[in-house]
């Protein structure tokens, strides 16, 4: 019997979140490996402290996912901090260790023996997960940067990274590695307050690897803003160089990119962040950055900018191509009157000076592209902030000059490149051997609210958390969505109107543009993806607004049901409303900002939005929302499994298989993520459901291919086709889903020769079955069967699940194998570009996919092709889904059958 599966989901860390100043600005980023790696290509300075690798063992379980490296021979201190302390501020990158151990159960170990499974796919080596911190500073608030690392001990990490940060102090020859003028001139304060040496790596150098790691590891790294619409770039890793990189920071450094470690710097120019900061200031009166920037939101510049107009007398100079609105002076006008400071609005002056900076570091740029036949341009540095009207300024400047020949692009985490060159820097982290589909990107809860400057110790857990959560939100208008999208606005000659001044800068929310990236080293592509490289998981693209609010709406409305059963799930108690609550707050916002800003997270689809309802709820401690809902429906299902078997073996092969498909498409409307089923689930019990269900299941199917899929499983007259070796059955929801239609399918198959492997989430989600919770149904199902058992019993399942079973079963057939593996996911969709080692190792031999269920087969996959015949079978629960994807109804099914391509 499926039993409720307590997970180690110990890796979901509780991001460190201010509580004074309600800012945040942790952007974790990527886990890395630990060990060093070879024919690495980036710079390493031989001076840095190197990796004693000698007599490294392995210590613990060699089976253990990512188990850790011993080294008793490494002495030296080796931070895990990396700094680029620039003009204007500081940049922090620093690594934590994963807490997680994932649990190692018998399952695993089969699967592992019986695939092949090895740990991550091409190293020799093992590798320890972690993530990188994303923090900055203010350079004149140094100190705040000091409390801060010695607040969370960040110079102090000693080796072991299982216990690291440690408490320990630090030794003599602790090493933190930095770039930026701040590297020389505060090496002395870090040696007096923290005492840390601080080894300073080339700034260049270290712009030129951080841009190159995060163009070719992170999927949505890169984008164009043209015109308020900002779109991702696919960069091909094999057609990277050579570029342009751009880092505009406080001042400009212009740097064409030929590969790795190989770049010159070409240009530059001091007019830069700095001038656009400090003039700004001086002109303003502003405060801080963020402020001087929203007021451009409000400013107009033709009362302070000479424009073509003014001085042809309102009209075009068409003949060079510029419109009457083109700036021909910037603050040119203001020569001309007789005007003082004051009489100017602090607003127009603003944005004169961003568009005056913008266009002249856009133009100097794309000289230098010009004068090395650099056909791309990549902007980083702080000065950009993500800020919509910067990056259309210096884009249109860029596409103006070059007469759209070059373009600009822009990248999220814009202002730590240096930070994160310094950080790789480290002999021992190799950043740069990671790939792309080892990264998974996480928003952690403060992403929607907050970004900035950090003051004061960090929050330190769960209940600092929802504190946290609790007092934010009450401030209420603060809960808005920031950086506003400028309005598609040309002249169509030359310059942009006045920027809109719809929505706000919120100045501390548009920061956070990046996520959370989790390293996880045993993600692997699916190996029988027809063409990974234009593979894209979604089949419903949130770009589309109304789309956007549609979905936006449904997950809301299903909000205070999930509420529900996660509070239930952890027995009701206050501690469990309150998280509950602040769970509800935190994805509320989450959508609030996304709806703002659709592609504030990188690209987004339907898939995303509802992973990231799982990692949210995750984020507040609720590891399995639907885990009574699960074991009940399981059980009611178990108890007809018998009936539906006899029923089953009473029917002819052709009956039999068109029986089964429609008992899979059938118990496929147990789905507590569809808010119809939900409603439905008043109606009836659990089995009454199921059998209005199958009685309604009349053919033609709205998508049905299934004569197809019946001739290649049975063939036609006399010619009888070979079985399929191994069938890969992605399985989704619990109860009658898994039972009586997935289960019963299965077994016709291993009937058959056909080896079967299901494949089920790493994590719950909703309350679809767990790769966990996949042995002990099987155990309770082959109690009614000989094939499943004796299948289940080759594939190993039935070791650990089936011991207390007393055998009366005759072994008559020696039976293909029945095995199930993770897939490395946690949520109801599949993004096959990141599956688990195990489900990687179960596809090589697989010649049959089939995907189940709305989630893995129609908002994700619909359109995916594969290597081998696949079979797609879903009911659409949503009305919307139904009329968009099959020109149906809800309750539709789809029984989609592809032969190899
Ligand atoms: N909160 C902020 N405080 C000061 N400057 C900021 C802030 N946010 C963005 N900026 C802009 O970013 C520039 C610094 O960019 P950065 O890439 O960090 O360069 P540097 O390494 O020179 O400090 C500043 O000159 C300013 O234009
Ligand atoms: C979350 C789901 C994808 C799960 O469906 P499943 O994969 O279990 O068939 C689906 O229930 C869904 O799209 N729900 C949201 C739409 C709605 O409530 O109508
Ligand atoms: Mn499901």
């Amino acid at each position: 019997m499926a039993s409720p599966t307590t997970k180690n989901h110990s890796h979901i860390e509780i991001d460190d979140i201010n509580e004074e100043s309600q800012q945040i600005t942790e952007k974790d980023i990527v886990e890395k490996d630990m060990a060093p790696l070879p024919g690495s290509s980036i710079h390493r300075s031989s001076s840095r402290p190197q990796l004693d690798v000698s007599g490294a063992a392995i210590q613990g379980n060699f089976e253990e996912k990512d188990p850790a490296i011993l080294l008793p021979n490494q002495t030296d201190d080796i931070s895990h901090l990396a700094l680029d302390i620039g003009g204007s501020l500081i940049k922090l990158i620093y690594f934590s260790r994963h807490a997680d151990r994932q649990v190692d159960d018998g399952r695993k170990r089969k699967v592992k023996e019986r695939l092949g499974v090895t740990n991550g796919s091409r190293r020799s080596y093992p590798i320890l997960g972690g993530r990188l911190h994303f923090v900055k500073f203010e350079t004149s608030k140094i100190n705040e940067c000091l409390d801060f690392i010695h607040s969370k001990q960040l110079h102090c990490g000693g080796m072991d990274p299982r216990c690291w940060p440690s408490d320990a102090p630090p030794s003599e020859n602790a090493v933190i590695k930095a770039t930026g003028g701040g590297a020389y001139k505060f090496a002395d304060l870090f040696k007096e307050r923290l005492g840390v040496s601080i080894e300073k790596e080339d700034e260049m150098n270290c712009l030129v690897s951080g841009a190159n790691f995060l163009l070719k590891a992170i999927r949505h790294e890169a984008f164009t803003h043209m015109e308020g619409h900002k779109e991702f770039v696919q960069i091909d890793q094999n057609d990277l160089f050579p570029y342009l990189l751009v880092n505009i920071g406080s001042g400009v450094s212009m740097i064409k990119v030929d590969g790795d470690g190989q770049f010159q710097r070409v240009s530059g120019t001091n007019v830069g962040g700095g001038t656009y900061w400090g003039l700004g200031r001086l002109l303003t009166k502003c405060k801080s950055f963020d402020e001087l920037l929203e007021l451009s939101q409000r400013g107009d510049n033709s009362t302070i900018d000479m424009l073509v107009g003014d001085i042809y007398g309102g009209m075009d100079y068409s003949k060079i191509g510029l419109s009457a609105s083109t700036i021909a002076s910037s603050f040119g006008k203001t020569i001309s009157e007789n005007k003082d400071l004051e009489d100017y609005k602090p607003e127009d002056i603003s944005l004169s000076l961003l568009r005056m900076i913008s266009y002249n570091i856009g133009q100097i740029a794309y000289l230098n592209a010009l004068r090395f036949g650099l056909k791309r341009i990549f902007f980083g540095g702080f000065f950009i902030r993500g800020h919509a009207y910067t990056m259309d300024t210096i884009s249109f400047a860029v596409q103006f000059w070059s007469k759209g020949d070059a373009q600009a692009m822009f990248l999220r985490h814009e202002g730590f490149l240096g930070a994160l060159g310094a950080f790789m820097s480290y002999e021992k982290h190799g950043l740069d051997d990671l790939m792309v589909h080892q990264l998974v990107e996480r928003f952690p809860m403060g992403a929607p609210y907050i970004g900035g400057n950090v003051h004061g110790p960090p929050l330190g857990d769960l209940n600092e958390k929802i504190s946290w959560m609790e007092k934010f939100v009450r401030k209420g208008t603060e809960i808005t969505a920031p950086v506003p999208m400028a309005p598609p606005a040309t002249t169509g000659l030359g310059g942009f109107e006045v920027p809109s001044s719809k929505g706000v800068l919120r100045s501390d929310a548009s920061k956070l543009n990046v996520g959370v990236l989790h390293l996880v080293p045993s993600l692997e592509v699916f190996p029988l993806l027809a063409d990974p490289k234009t593979y894209e998981p979604n089949t419903i693209d949130l770009s589309d607004h109304g789309e956007l609010e549609y979905w936006f709406t449904v997950l809301s409305e299903h909000l205070s049901d999930l509420v529900d059963k996660a509070v239930a799930s952890e027995g009701g108690t206050d501690d469990a409303k309150r998280r509950g609550d602040a769970f509800a707050r935190a994805f509320s916002a989450h959508l609030a900002r996304l709806m703002e800003e659709p592609a504030a997270y990188g690209k987004l689809g339907l898939a995303n939005l509802l992973e990231l309802r799982e990692e949210c709820l995750r984020e507040f401690h609720f590891f399995d929302a639907y885990r009574t809902i699960k074991q009940r429906e399981n059980e009611a299902s178990l108890a007809v499994l018998p009936d539906l078997l006899m029923e089953l073996d009473s029917l002819t092969e052709d009956m039999r298989l068109l029986t089964l498909i429609e008992g899979v498409l059938a118990a496929n409307i147990f789905d507590w993520g569809s808010r119809a089923c939900v409603d439905l689930y008043h109606k009836g019990t659990i089995i009454e459901i199921y059998r209005m269900s199958r009685k309604k299941m009349q053919r033609p199917w709205r998508v049905d291919d299934f004569d197809a899929f019946k001739e290649r499983m049975l063939g036609s007259g006399d010619r009888k086709p070979q079985p399929h070796k191994r069938a890969l059955l992605f399985v989704d929801n619990s109860g009658a889903d898994i039972v009586l239609g997935m289960l019963p399918l299965a077994r016709e198959l291993l009937r058959r020769g056909t080896e079967v492997v299901l494949v089920a989430n790493s994590l719950p989600a909703l309350n679809d079955v767990t790769a966990m919770e996949l042995p002990d149904i099987v155990a309770e199902a082959a109690k009614h069967c000989d094939i499943l058992r004796g299948a289940a019993e080759a594939g190993g399942l039935l070791v650990d699940a089936m011991s207390n079973i007393q055998d009366g079963y005759k072994e008559n057939t020696p039976s293909v194998p029945l095995m199930v593996v993770e897939n490395g996911c946690g949520s109801p969709c599949i993004d096959l570009r990141q599956v688990s080692s195990e489900l990687a190792a179960a596809a090589k031999d697989a010649d049959l996919v089939i995907l189940e269920g709305m989630g893995r087969s129609l908002h994700t996959n619909y359109n995916a092709k594969f290597k081998c015949d696949a079979l797609k079978l879903a009911m659409v629960k949503n009305q919307r889904l139904a009329a968009k994807l099959v020109k149906g109804n809800i309750y539709d099914c789809v029984c989609r059958y592809e032969p190899a391509s």
